[in-house]
């Protein structure tokens, strides 16, 4: 592929639900995966008294950075690289990915009965030029029970999830009601990523 190559994007993502997401929009995509998987996840540390919002445009423009070394460090051809992060906010805290199942069973524990937010920045550099976007998404969860807890965790769809749950899986029975955006909450806003897509195509 080339640059001439009118819709083709990195994608420097571990997340299959990102690539199906990109994917729907059409576009064609290869992945720029980290070599080293522990690293990346190093970039997620949250800072001390860091406000949700802060965090995760930072996360994802040094996801970004990074992806961005790659595409160098491996002489692959230029083309767009997008990157993502999304967080669970309650409040100022920070819910990212569970340690273990109970620190799942905690945090569902915490958003239980209660109003959060999901918060998903993009970004896209193409070129010499950045763009980005963030959505933020308000889900109401459900009171949960002991045993909805319990069976949630046993199914295992909580690992790798921000907050610990998945709207698009089983922990869509705990989903009161959403305003805001639908694919945000699953890790990449399409409205947002479809739009910032025609900025760096202007
Ligand atoms: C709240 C919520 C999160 N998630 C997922 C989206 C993200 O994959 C994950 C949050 O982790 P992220 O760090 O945003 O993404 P990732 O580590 O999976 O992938 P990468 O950093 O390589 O791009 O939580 C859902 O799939 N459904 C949900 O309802």
């Amino acid at each position: 592929m080339t640059e001439s190559t009118p819709h083709f994007i990195y994608l420097a993502s571990q997340s299959p639900r990102r690539r199906q997401l990109l994917e729907q929009l059409g576009e064609r995509l290869s992945l720029l995966l980290p070599d080293d998987a522990e690293a990346a996840e190093a970039l997620e540390a949250v800072r001390p008294g860091e406000a949700p919002a802060t965090y995760v445009r930072r996360v994802t423009g040094l996801k970004l950075q990074d992806a961005l070394r790659r595409l160098t460090d491996r002489h692959l051809p230029p083309a767009p690289v997008l990157c993502s992060d999304t967080t669970v906010a309650l409040g100022r805290q920070i819910l990212g990915k569970p340690r273990d199942a109970q620190d799942a069973a905690d945090m569902l524990a915490r958003l239980s009965g209660q109003t959060h937010r999901v918060l998903t920045a993009v970004a896209i550099q193409s070129g010499q030029r950045r763009v980005d976007a963030l959505s933020d998404s308000r889900v109401r969860f459900a009171a949960l029970t002991p045993a909805d807890i319990a069976a949630y965790i046993a199914s295992g769809e909580w690992e790798g999830k921000a907050g610990a749950y998945a709207i698009q899986g089983r922990a869509a029975a705990f989903v009161e009601h959403i305003s805001g955006s639908y694919s945000g909450i699953m890790g990449l806003p399409l409205f947002e990523t479809a739009d910032l897509l025609k900025q760096i195509r202007a």
